[in-house]
């Protein structure tokens, strides 16, 4: 057995506890062995003051929208997708999208993120990036087929499925995949009709956009009479293992709905706020029983992949939501951040316990905005940034050791993702 352990630190253990100790990883496995006193490995990372937690999990983003990131700001969903986004997307290349995908894990394991879940193009791209950099990954191919004719259509959804069945356990299994249609308006009733039920025989989960803006519950209201949610379960689409990102304006039945199937919920923030459009009611979904993990969107509608940023967002938001200070805690952002993207995600990371995979980040306490400590899910949640994360592990390898990460060559994927970005953009503006 090859060994890691991270020792010094405070481990925050599932029930929010958070104890001095040590963490013995078996580096074959890639599990947690031991949590406990005086454990020694054949390699160690430092965690004397720091705070040792699971690796965050992304439970929505779209990885190569980094190139985007300060492209288009300060529009609403529609307009900023049509007028900004879909011309610049058009002109993507897949070298793009590696480049793209190379700089969001770079930020993501300089985060503390382990896994996250993706929605986008070229998929192969973004698997062998997930491959290399070490993380692990829930990536699809996104169709859309509204304002294309049946071929494209059906060409789109049959990639969707086939992207599915094809990356399905890459990466030594580190990558699983979605089905994903885009969303409820942006793919037409009969192709859900005939594609959900090839996901369902595939084995495969389901990752949409759901009730992101009024603008996506009204056109479903007008033309099916009842709300997007209903729609969905209509459409066979919400079982538990499928998840939605948003579920911003969901009224109280459809957060009845998700609480009956079992479905889950990706809370974005960020997103939310900087397209303005809407709040969550995060408080009432949990309440209902609602599986609720958190995402950061794309870096064009946020404009960060930092999971620590998005917690003091959802916790800020939540309580705006509820109108009540007392909602959202930090308790339960932590959670959100960990085991609830994690669940609703189908990975058995999140927590830090013998046996669980050892994914997980470690803090570094020692600064003027952590201190004084009296409680570190407070600082987690609301005062710890991206550049106090020291090292990041995953499947037991060490991805960033002392801010140096390992699997990726930092200046080279920041001056490739500059010249790719500048010249796409350039592409798109003719
Ligand atoms: C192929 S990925 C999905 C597609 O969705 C676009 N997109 C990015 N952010 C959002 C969002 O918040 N809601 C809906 N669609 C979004 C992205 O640009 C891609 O075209
Ligand atoms: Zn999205």
């Amino acid at each position: 057995m090859t060994t890691l352990s991270i020792t010094g630190g405070r481990v925050l253990g599932p029930d929010a506890t958070v104890t001095r100790a040590d963490v013995l990883v078996d580096q074959d496995t890639g599990e947690i062995v031991a949590i406990g006193d005086d454990l020694s490995g054949e390699e160690t990372l430092d965690a004397s003051n720091a705070l040792v937690t699971p690796g965050f999990v992304n439970g929505h983003s779209h990885v190569a929208m980094t190139l985007l990131r300060g492209h288009a700001d300060d529009k609403p969903l529609d307009s900023w997708l049509r007028e900004d986004i879909w011309p610049v997307e058009a002109e993507l290349t897949a070298e793009d999208i590696r480049i793209g995908a190379e700089l969001g894990v770079l930020e993501m394991i300089k985060s503390g993120t382990t896994a996250f879940s993706d929605m986008y193009f070229e998929v192969e791209e973004i698997a062998d990036v997930v491959d290399q950099a070490g993380v692990r990954a829930l990536l699809g191919f996104t169709a859309i087929t509204v304002g294309k004719d049946d071929e494209g259509a059906r060409a789109d959804m049959e990639e969707s499925l086939e992207i599915a069945r094809k990356l399905d356990g890459r990466a030594d299994g580190r990558i699983n995949t979605t089905f994903q249609p885009h969303s409820l308006t942006t793919v037409s009733e009969a192709y859900l009709d005939e594609f959900v039920p090839k996901a369902r025989e595939a084995g495969v989960p389901i990752h949409f956009h759901a009730n992101e803006t009024v603008n996506e519950v009204e056109p479903i209201v007008d033309e099916h009479g009842v709300r997007p949610l209903e729609y969905a379960t209509e459409r066979g689409l919400l079982e538990p293992e499928d998840f939605i990102a948003h579920g911003v304006h969901v009224d109280e039945r459809e957060i009845e709905l998700l609480a009956e199937t079992d479905a889950s919920v990706i809370h974005c923030p960020a997103s939310n706020m900087k397209l303005a459009s809407g709040m969550a009611p995060v408080q009432k979904l949990l309440d209902a029983g609602v599986t609720v993990g958190l995402g950061t969107d794309g870096a064009a509608s946020n404009n960060d992949l930092s999971m620590l940023d998005e917690a003091r967002d959802a916790a800020m938001l939540g309580k705006l939501a509820a109108d009540d200070a007392t909602a959202v805690t930090a308790e339960t952002v932590v959670r959100m951040m960990t085991q609830g993207s994690a669940d609703a995600l189908g990975l058995d990371s999140g927590q830090l316990e013998e046996g669980a995979p050892a994914d997980l980040a470690v803090i570094d306490l020692e600064s003027p905005h952590l201190t004084p400590r009296h409680d570190l899910v407070s600082h987690l949640v609301y005062a710890a940034a991206a550049s106090d994360v020291r090292h990041t592990v995953c499947d037991g390898q060490v991805l960033m050791r002392d801010r140096e990460v390992l699997t990726l060559e930092e200046s080279a994927v920041l001056e490739r993702a500059q010249e790719a970005a500048v010249a796409l953009v350039g592409r798109a503006d003719g």
